[in-house]
């Protein structure tokens, strides 16, 4: 179908940055921009536009699914969703949308520093509002209430109007209230209006299994249809699982350990595939008195941040309140399922451990491996992090108003409180919020303008560039790496 396709600009991973990429490059008529993705459209496709659907998405055709390698001191059954349809992760994920910190950006280096990266929040296109009346769910409500009075936290109405110390409240969400609830994805906000460019080319269900570099160049991929060429550059935003795969799969990356597989490298850079990073999270689970009533965005609206660390200004332990009891790992772990029941999630915003990946074999078709590490820091913060959650979490139950609603705490349960058993529980019912990131990044494989440090006509813009990871949920601040990555591109800054 495209044995000579040539374009200016080719995109590998139509997802939550490579949309941006894709909508800001062809806003110029006279460049040529081809996005390669892996999935289908998420155009009319009610499964992903309807938010709330996000859980039954998990593990499904939509989703590549990668498993972890064995975690000695957490949970190794984790399955990392990570999307196949346009818009990626964003198409797919609960939208939950924070700028990142200030501070979040201190060690990303030159041109990335907050005064050049924060006005980048100004242009995205997503439509990111608070949690709509309609939508506030009268337990999350009193969860908020609670939670208020319990740790005398204050009540935050809008998470991204200032940086914040601590607070609770509902999360702002991108998404149209006003449109069934319907998904404010990377997709809808920059692909669907562009639909009609002549000069923006969609290529979907297209698989790119290897970039093609010629003296030091990147000049295209070959895809499962053919080669597509790049007359300026190559960029690569399939996410930080397939961006460090594919560079990989092409030679690029730890010279000794690619030949060792047989694969012949074409550039040394041993850090592709290292740094990998993720937002671990643990959960306890209540029983509620009866069913909750239905009204919700997507079952996990409100959340809770705590500053456990005075000498720095963000919050270090997070929640998310969820009005389904989320038992994936509990009920692996023999604790009881409920039919009616609520969960809170205590999460690690700045975790201290983290992991790498690698390829187990030459064939494109295999999975990498995924060591992300998980709380093998041994200072042990990360499951102090859980431990000092699920104490705190307890104290919100017991407050007023939600108090009434909760029946029996079911996971851990009222019988685990020392340290160390709350620490054993909490490491293996451990789950990810599906944040990997940090696999390419920048300083260590791409420069400041996103460039592949030594290979011309090659760019990473996508969550696999973070040199740490933000405080927050990421999805905005690939948003905001997408569009820096269109300026850097266009030779605009
Ligand atoms: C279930 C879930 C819930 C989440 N919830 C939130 C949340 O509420 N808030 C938040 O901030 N973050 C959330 N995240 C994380 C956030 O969505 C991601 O960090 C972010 O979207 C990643 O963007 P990306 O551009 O790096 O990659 P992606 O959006 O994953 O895009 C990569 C794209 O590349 C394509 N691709 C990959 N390899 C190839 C290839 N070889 N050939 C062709 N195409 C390819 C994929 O199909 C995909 O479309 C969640 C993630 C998941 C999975």
């Amino acid at each position: 179908m495209m044995s000579e396709a040539v374009y200016d600009y080719v995109i590998v991973g139509g997802g939550t940055a490579g949309s941006v990429l894709a909508a800001r490059l062809s806003e110029d008529p006279d460049v040529s921009v081809a996005v390669i993705e892996g999935g289908p459209s998420d155009l009319g496709d009610e499964r992903v536009l309807d938010l709330r659907n996000w859980i039954n998405l998990l593990g499904s055709e939509l989703d590549y699914d990668y498993p972890t390698v064995e975690q000695p001191r957490g949970n190794s059954h984790i399955r990392h969703s990570r999307a196949r349809v346009l818009g990626g992760c964003s198409s797919h994920n609960t939208l939950i949308s924070f700028v990142p910190f200030p501070q979040d950006f201190d060690e990303w280096g030159a041109g990335w520093d907050w005064d050049t990266i924060g006005p980048y929040y100004d242009r995205v296109q997503l439509n990111i509002i608070p949690v709509a009346e309609k939508d506030r769910n009268p337990i999350a409500l009193d969860f908020v209430t609670s939670a208020k009075q319990a740790l005398d936290v204050s009540e935050v109405d809008d998470f991204n109007a200032k940086p914040f110390e601590d607070g609770v409240g509902f999360f702002s969400i991108a998404y149209h209230p006003e449109n069934d609830n319907r998904r404010s994805s990377a997709s809808t906000a920059y692909i669907h209006p562009n639909l009609d460019r002549p000069n923006l080319t969609l290529l979907l269900e297209t698989w790119v299994s290897r970039i093609v570099v010629s003296n030091g160049r990147a000049t295209g991929v070959v895809t499962d249809k053919g080669v597509v060429s790049a007359r300026k550059e190559v960029l690569l935003c399939a996410g930080a699982i397939d961006t460090p795969r594919l560079m990989m799969l092409s030679g690029i990356g730890n010279a000794s350990e690619l030949s060792a597989l047989g694969i012949a490298p074409v550039h040394d850079l041993p850090g592709v595939g290292e740094n990998l990073l993720d937002h671990p999270e643990s959960v306890i689970v209540w029983e509620t008195n009866g069913p909750l009533p239905p009204n919700s965005v997507m079952d996990s609206d409100a959340g809770l941040f705590i500053r456990r660390d005075e000498s720095d200004p963000r919050p270090d332990l997070m929640f998310h309140f969820y009005q389904i009891p989320f038992t994936t790992n509990t009920e692996r772990l023999g604790y009881p399922t409920v039919e009616h029941g609520v969960c809170m999630t205590p999460n690690i915003p700045r975790p201290h451990s983290k992991g790498r990946m690698w390829l187990r074999s030459s064939d494109p078709a295999e999975k990498p491996a995924l060591d992300f590490g998980y709380f093998t820091n041994p200072d042990g913060y990360d499951e102090q992090t859980l431990v000092d959650g699920f104490r705190i979490a307890r104290q919100v139950a017991e407050q007023e108003p939600l108090r009434s609603w909760l029946k029996r705490e079911i996971a851990p349960g009222p019988a685990v409180t020392t340290d160390e058993d709350l620490s054993e529980y909490g490491r293996r019912a451990a789950h990810t919020v599906y944040h990997p990131a940090g696999t390419c990044a920048i300083g260590s494989v791409v420069d400041s303008d996103l460039k592949v440090i030594g290979v011309e006509g090659l760019r990473v813009a996508d969550a696999s560039v973070f040199p740490t990871m933000p405080t927050v949920n990421p999805m905005v601040t690939v948003l905001m790496i997408g569009e820096r990555a269109a300026d850097l591109i266009k030779g605009v800054v």
